[in-house]
C-alpha cells in the first residue's frame, strides 16, 4: 500500500520542468555538492559515497553500496538511511535545474528489505516546478537498473538563496567552505557566488 500527501501534488498550474543549457551533459557524473555529505561526500568515511550521474531531461541515475556501517536491524539496511539516499538523489536533479534547493517534505515507501552489500540502483526525475516549489520522485531498485523495487519517493523541495546556508550553518563550516577554492567551484556549478 502506498499514498502521496496533497503537499506532494503540483498544483493545476505548476511547469514541466527545464533543463539547464550548461547542465552536465548525459551519462556525466555530477561528483560530490560538498565533501563532507553524509550522502555524496568523500569525507565522511560511514557515509553514502553516492554517486549520481545526469540523465536526459530533468532526471538522472544514482547508486551506493549499503555497507554494515549502515544496518538497522541485523544485515539489513536502516529505512531512514535508505531515504537518506533517496534525499541525496532527488536533491542532485537539481545540479540539471541549477537551482539551490533544500528538501521540504519528502515521503518514502518502503517495499522491500535491502541486505548490506546490496548496490542499490536509483532513478530520480523532477515532474513539475511551480514557482519556488521543485516536484521529483525516484526509485531504487536492488541490484541494478532492472532490480526488484525496493523503495520508492516523492518529494517537494524549495529553491533558497545561498543565504540560507550562510545564515544557518554553523560559522566554522561556512568558513572552510567559501575559503575552499574546490568547493566554491561546485558551488558554482549552482550558479552561486559566494
Ligand atoms: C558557502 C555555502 C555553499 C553552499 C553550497 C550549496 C550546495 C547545495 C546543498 C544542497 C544540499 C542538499 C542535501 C540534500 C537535500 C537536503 O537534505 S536539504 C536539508 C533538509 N532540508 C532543510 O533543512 C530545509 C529546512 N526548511 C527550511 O529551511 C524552510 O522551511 C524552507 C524549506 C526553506 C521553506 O521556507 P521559506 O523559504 O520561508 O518558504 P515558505 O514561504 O515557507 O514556503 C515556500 C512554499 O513552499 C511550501 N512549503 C514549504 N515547506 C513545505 C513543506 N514541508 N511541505 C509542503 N509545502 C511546503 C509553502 O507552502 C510555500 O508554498 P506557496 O505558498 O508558495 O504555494
Amino acid at each position: 500500500m502506498s499514498g502521496t500527501s496533497a503537499a506532494l501534488t503540483p498544483p493545476a498550474d505548476a511547469l514541466a520542468p527545464v533543463r539547464h543549457p550548461d547542465a552536465p551533459a548525459p551519462g556525466e557524473l555530477l561528483g560530490a555538492h560538498y565533501e563532507q555529505c553524509f550522502g555524496c561526500g568523500g569525507e565522511q568515511p560511514h557515509g553514502l559515497h553516492l554517486q549520481a550521474r545526469a540523465g536526459e531531461g530533468v532526471a538522472l541515475t544514482a547508486e551506493f553500496t549499503v555497507r554494515a556501517a549502515h544496518q538497522g536491524a541485523p544485515g539489513l539496511a536502516h529505512g531512514g538511511l535508505l531515504t537518506t539516499a533517496l534525499d541525496e538523489t532527488l536533491g542532485s536533479l537539481n545540479w540539471l535545474l541549477r537551482t539551490i534547493a533544500v528538501t521540504g517534505r519528502l515521503e518514502t515507501d518502503f517495499v522491500r528489505p535491502v541486505p548490506v552489500d546490496t548496490v542499490l540502483h536509483l532513478e530520480a526525475e523532477v515532474t513539475a516546478v511551480a514557482g519556488r516549489k521543485i516536484y521529483s520522485r525516484a526509485t531504487g531498485r536492488i541490484g541494478g537498473p532492472d532490480g526488484p523495487v525496493a523503495v520508492r519517493a516523492q518529494a517537494l523541495f524549495i529553491e533558497v538563496k545561498v543565504d540560507h546556508f550562510i545564515d544557518n550553518g554553523r560559522p566554522e563550516e561556512i568558513q572552510a567552505a567559501m575559503s575552499d577554492p574546490d568547493q566554491v567551484r561546485r558551488a558554482r556549478a549552482f550558479e552561486v557566488n559566494p
